[in-house]
């Protein structure tokens, strides 16, 4: 009745001569690996199998330092994992070097991240440990490390991926951390060497604070942000990755802080080049060689410091030590010829306040990329200044006088940002301010009288 039941179901003795044979067979294959196989061997084939039969953790420890050398990817780890810190960590330490304007948060000893990425979980945790070994100096030395903990079979994904992944995003935040650096250049009076004083860029323009017409200010950041995202075309046309820009207007109308805001923008270190002091084009090369790639090479002034283009150099007995040494083209095409050997991301601005004086050689298209226009303040630059000088996001009463005025006179974003900034008191500034454009209003038509 069973058997008709259930016809497939073997039988009991069916089942033990199965199992007889089955396991004669893993005897004879255990006998075969035993004999044929050599005993190290045979560990190894154990544990590979094992490997692959259980996924286990897999430790990466990752050191500060390779032997004496800074260990760039235990830098970059840290400065990544500052960006993951939450509400869940309990220990975290702080740092700050005296240059650094910005605290550096970072893991304390023992606390834990967990990370994922690409679906591939990871904890890391930073470790020290005491050295056993005295340095030269009687101090024991302490070795720090990251410790990154992950599924042993995902070592590709973490290798390949993830590691890269976090060196190019350290790079991303440490751009995003670097104050832009200002460095003058000219050549030294007493020696053969060019000589770069460098300070910090503390200025605090940026596109946002800057007053001048909407339209030409956002024209000018998509210029800038296409520059520097565009790498892969200047290789394929192969052309030097630079760009070039003049700026030109009366004074105190924001050229140099637009220069500022550029650089604030994009992270990039100011070189200004101060032409008068350049003795010579030996000098002017060791110059320009000391500049860095990603920077803006500043020219101000043109119209005095550079020589147009049919004027042959004055002979050394009546050469002023002021007069211009260069003549444009000659400047461009040195500068051109250097860079396109070993420049990247290289921008360079020339200023003016007189552009009709210039050399019809620069305004050629093609020499300078883009021609800016600083000019004298309009209502949409004036709203700016009221913003950021007082606070004012809205209308205000007076600003129907205020805009007549700005459109009789000529005044310049600097007249106007000096007079706001007598009084943190909106009436009393504005008040000042219209005191001020009247007095001009009249000053100017009795001169023209
Ligand atoms: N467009 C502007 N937006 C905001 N502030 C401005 C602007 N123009 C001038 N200022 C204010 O006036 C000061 C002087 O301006 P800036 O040095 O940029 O003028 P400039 O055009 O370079 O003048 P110069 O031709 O004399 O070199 C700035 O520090 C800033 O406070
Ligand atoms: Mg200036």
């Amino acid at each position: 009745m069973a058997t008709r039941m259930f016809p497939e179901m073997p039988t009991a003795s069916s089942l033990l001569t199965a199992y007889a044979s089955v396991s004669a067979f893993v005897m004879l294959v255990r006998t075969m690996f035993e004999q044929l196989v050599p005993l190290r061997l045979q560990n190894n084939a154990i544990n590979l199998v094992k490997h692959y039969w259980k996924s286990s953790e897999l430790i990466i420890d990752i050191e500060e330092k390779d032997g004496y050398n800074p260990n760039e990817m235990f830098n970059a780890a840290e400065v990544f994992l500052a960006t993951k810190i939450n509400q869940d960590s309990k220990r975290l330490r702080i740092t700050k070097s005296l240059k650094e304007k910005h605290i550096n948060i970072k893991l304390a000893e023992s606390e834990e991240i967990v990370d994922s990425f690409e679906g591939v979980k990871v904890t890391w945790k930073y470790r020290s440990q005491q050295q056993k070994q005295l340095s030269a100096n009687g101090f024991v030395p302490e070795k720090k490390y990251l410790e990154l903990k992950f599924d042993n079979k995902k070592i590709g994904i973490i290798k390949d991926s993830y590691l890269p992944f976090i060196i190019e995003k350290a790079e991303e935040i440490k751009i995003q951390k670097k104050a832009a650096q200002l460095h003058n250049l000219r050549s030294q009076e007493s020696g053969p060497f060019s000589y770069k004083q460098t300070v910090d860029l503390n200025h605090p323009s940026t596109f946002e604070t800057l007053a001048m017409d909407q339209k030409l200010k956002k024209e000018i950041m998509d210029d800038l942000d296409r520059f520097v995202k565009r790498k892969d075309y200047y290789e394929r046309v192969g052309k030097a990755w630079k760009r070039g820009y003049l700026l030109y207007g009366p004074p105190g109308t924001g050229k140099s802080s637009l220069i500022a805001a550029m650089a604030n923008h994009l992270k990039f270190d100011v070189f200004d080049l101060q032409l008068m002091n350049v003795k010579d084009d030996s000098s002017l090369k060791d110059i320009i060689l000391e500049t860095s790639n990603r920077s803006i090479l500043v020219i101000e002034d043109i119209d005095c410091s550079i020589m147009p283009d049919r004027k042959e150099p004055s002979s050394s007995s009546e050469s002023r030590r002021d007069d211009p040494k260069f003549t444009l083209s000659g400047l461009l095409n040195f500068i051109d010829g250097l860079w396109s050997c070993c420049g990247d991301e290289r921008i360079i601005v020339f200023t003016t306040n007189h552009k009709e004086r210039l050399d019809p050689a620069l305004l050629r298209p093609g020499r300078m990329d883009m021609h800016i226009n600083m000019s004298y303040l309009t209502m949409d630059g004036f709203k700016t200044l009221a913003a950021n000088y007082l606070n004012i996001h809205d209308d205000h009463r007076r600003f129907r006088e205020i805009k007549q005025l700005i459109k009789s006179k000529k005044v310049t974003p600097a007249e106007v940002a000096e007079e706001l900034m007598k009084s943190d008191n909106v009436e009393v500034a504005l008040e000042g301010l219209v005191k001020f454009l009247k007095r001009k209003r009249a000053r100017d038509d009795e001169d023209s009288e």
